[in-house]
């Protein structure tokens, strides 16, 4: 079977491959008391998250190719030498090493899904039987949002290094996704694998590929500077020695809806981006930095006004388009909690989120795009070629309260290239 080629160099361009994960049984797997341990503001119901999550899996699939993460988890583990070399590495991080030989016994379908709902705690030892917890391998709660874990950037994909121990499964096994399961032609770069300070975190919401040359990360509870001088010095170390940028955006530590830079701004459109706009755009403490790479080094350090002066001194001209509308502050906050500045482009001026935001829906119908129901395109009823500009809607009252919206639950590899005018 041919390999599939990673290539992505734009947020916007055509959608081609993306990697998805329906939500299972570990969303359910916790209990109001530790749900701030799995990084939830709220309980889950699965069965309406599921109903909501096949809105979006089925948009994708009538546009793009879609992957889910369990069929190539299933994929990498059944061959022995890959399963062997990732349970050993679960099983490492997680100090779980009695469990190496129950684990490598059960077959590739069941184990899949037990890496991702969790391993349950056998309560044979009194340790175990007093014990709180209920998993010996916890569940992996965040993992639909597929787009935190790993990375896609031109024909690489960075291993993120999540910010809280929970998440770090998630990427161990995006990276024997990309690297063993024999689906995907590309070199995957992991930071835990350099010498590097032991608190680099880098997570994917925070990374936004904008052009070949141009980089947007957020700096804020999830990515911290470590991480982005990580990705500088990776781009330092290659031998093309283009000139290139990366923009990087302060952000709050709290409330924890500003946990990653796609919270507050994503693309749209070649000539439009949605912002929350008491970040990016109005003075506020939260320094926007434009970091210029020439002939393999940092040819510059600067503070700059904003995201968008920045891009637009390196030729994108970008229309913010306010979430939450632009008449009232508490809106802009509320439709922002609930991931409503959180877009995915399936192609330039073609996005999919939330339809609950409907102040920042409405925002955006005022500025070209079509509002259609993605229950609307599931069921056959809205054929999307008809369109050139739009927003999919998709309802969701379940999938925000685990905190993301559209792009965190999406991980594209592959875009058409754009050619930027
Ligand atoms: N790209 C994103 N904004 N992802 C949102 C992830 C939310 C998840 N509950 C976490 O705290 O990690």
């Amino acid at each position: 079977m041919e390999r599939v080629n990673v290539y992505l160099n734009s947020e916007i361009g055509e959608l081609e491959g993306v990697i998805l994960h329906t939500p299972g049984a570990e969303v359910e797997n916790m209990t109001p008391e530790n749900a701030q341990r799995a990084l939830y503001s709220d309980i889950l119901n699965l069965n309406v998250a599921r109903k909501e999550y096949s809105q979006l899996s089925g948009v994708l699939s009538k546009v793009a190719k879609t992957y889910e993460v369990v069929d190539l988890l299933e994929k990498v583990l059944g061959n022995e030498e890959n399963r062997e070399y990732l349970l050993e590495k679960i099983c490492r991080h997680e100090n779980a090493m009695s469990l190496f030989d129950y684990l490598l016994d059960i077959d590739a379908k069941q184990l899949a899904r037990m890496l991702i709902e969790g391993v349950p705690l056998v309560r044979n030892t009194l340790t175990n039987f007093l014990s709180k917890e209920r998993f010996a391998l916890r569940p992996l709660y965040n993992f639909y949002f597929t787009r935190d874990a790993s990375i896609a950037i031109g024909e690489d994909v960075l291993i993120a290094k999540m910010a809280n121990a929970v998440r770090d499964r998630e990427s161990i096994i995006m990276e024997a996704i990309f690297s063993r399961s024999g689906i995907f032609n590309t070199q995957t770069i992991n930071p835990t694998t350099f010498n590097n300070p032991a608190d680099v975190t880098i997570e994917g919401g925070d990374v936004l590929v904008v052009r070949d040359d141009i980089l947007l990360i957020g700096n804020g509870i999830r990515t911290n500077t470590h991480g982005i001088d990580f990705i500088l010095s990776r781009f330092l170390a290659r031998d093309d020695k283009r000139k290139r940028h990366i923009l990087v955006q302060e952000l709050p530590y709290k409330p924890e809806s500003f946990i990653h830079l796609d919270m507050v701004f994503t693309m749209l459109d070649f000539d439009k981006c949605m912002v929350y706009e008491p970040i990016i755009l109005q003075p506020n403490r939260y320094q926007t930095v434009h970091i210029t790479i020439d002939k393999g080094k940092v040819k510059e350090i600067k503070t700059v006004d904003n995201l968008l002066v920045a891009l637009k001194s390196l030729g994108i001209d970008l229309k913010p388009i306010v979430c939450g509308g632009t008449k009232d502050r508490w809106i802009q906050e509320r439709e922002q909690w609930h991931s409503g500045a959180n877009f995915v482009a399936i192609g330039p001026g073609r996005v999919i989120g939330y339809g609950r935001n409907i102040n920042t829906l409405e925002e955006m119908n005022k500025n070209g795009f079509e509002i259609l129901r993605a229950k609307d395109i599931v069921a056959g009823k809205v054929d999307l070629n008809s369109y050139q500009k739009y927003v999919v809607a998709l309802d969701g009252s379940e999938l925000p309260r685990g905190g993301g919206g559209a792009r965190c639950m999406t991980m594209p590899f592959r875009r058409k290239p754009i050619k930027w005018q």
